[in-house]
């Protein structure tokens, strides 16, 4: 379902990993790990397609990926229930009535997404992925900002709503997020800065 083969990724046009390979098949998640800057961000965002790679190929359906980053991507003015449905149109989809028990938004759904706190609004960022349908999940610190419940409630979400039905995740975590998952160290897969081609990223700015 997503075959990753021998893949380069740059930030600001410095190689940071090389050589990265995986496969995973429908129910699959596999568990990113590193330390900060090992270039777990920039390897999500060049499956997701949103960078070229330096070399290597990504093979996944048309129309699976959906990165997650640390924004959530919440409008201000809409309330919470607004906010599903926005995406749930973008995606040509009806909201699911799990994910409000699947995220706990139940007593939120008519607050203003602006009013939400950081843990609130995060909760409603990943509820986005229980709406949008898409198979394969490219998680960024997905757990940032939740409280220990909510992080059990995600992971459980997780494992038997998505993973469960056949969907895939690669999620890059500092936190143990309990799931019977396989885990890929990018430290010996580090670039050499050497074989730089550029400066700054602008785009990624
Ligand atoms: N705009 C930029 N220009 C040049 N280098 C950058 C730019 N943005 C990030 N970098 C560098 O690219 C490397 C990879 O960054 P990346 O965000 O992918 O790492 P990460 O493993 O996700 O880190 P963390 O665990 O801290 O989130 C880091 O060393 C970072 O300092």
């Amino acid at each position: 379902m997503l075959d990753v083969r021998g893949l380069a990724v740059a930030r600001g046009g410095v190689p940071v990993l090389e050589g990265v390979s995986f496969r995973l098949s429908a129910g699959a998640a596999l568990v990113l790990r590193g330390p900060n800057g090992i270039g777990k961000t920039t390897l999500l965002r060049t499956i997701a397609g949103l960078q070229p790679a330096l070399a290597g190929e990504v093979e996944a359906e048309a129309e699976t990926l959906a990165y997650a980053s640390h924004r959530d991507g919440i409008k201000a003015t809409l309330t919470v229930a607004e906010n599903l449905a926005f995406w749930a149109e973008v995606y040509g989809r009806t909201v699911p009535d799990d994910v409000w028990e699947a995220f706990d938004l139940h007593d939120l759904r008519d607050r203003m997404g602006g009013t939400l706190s950081a843990g609130q609004t995060r909760r409603l960022g990943l509820a986005r992925l229980g709406v949008i349908g898409r198979r394969v999940l490219l998680l960024d610190e997905p757990t940032v900002s939740l409280d220990a419940a909510s992080v059990r409630r995600f992971a459980g979400w997780l494992a038997e709503r998505h993973l469960g039905a056949g969907g895939v995740a690669v999620i890059a975590t500092h936190i143990d997020l309990g799931l019977d998952a396989p885990e890929l160290d990018l430290t010996p897969y580090r670039a050499d800065p050497h074989t730089a081609t550029g400066g700054s990223d602008e785009a990624f700015l």
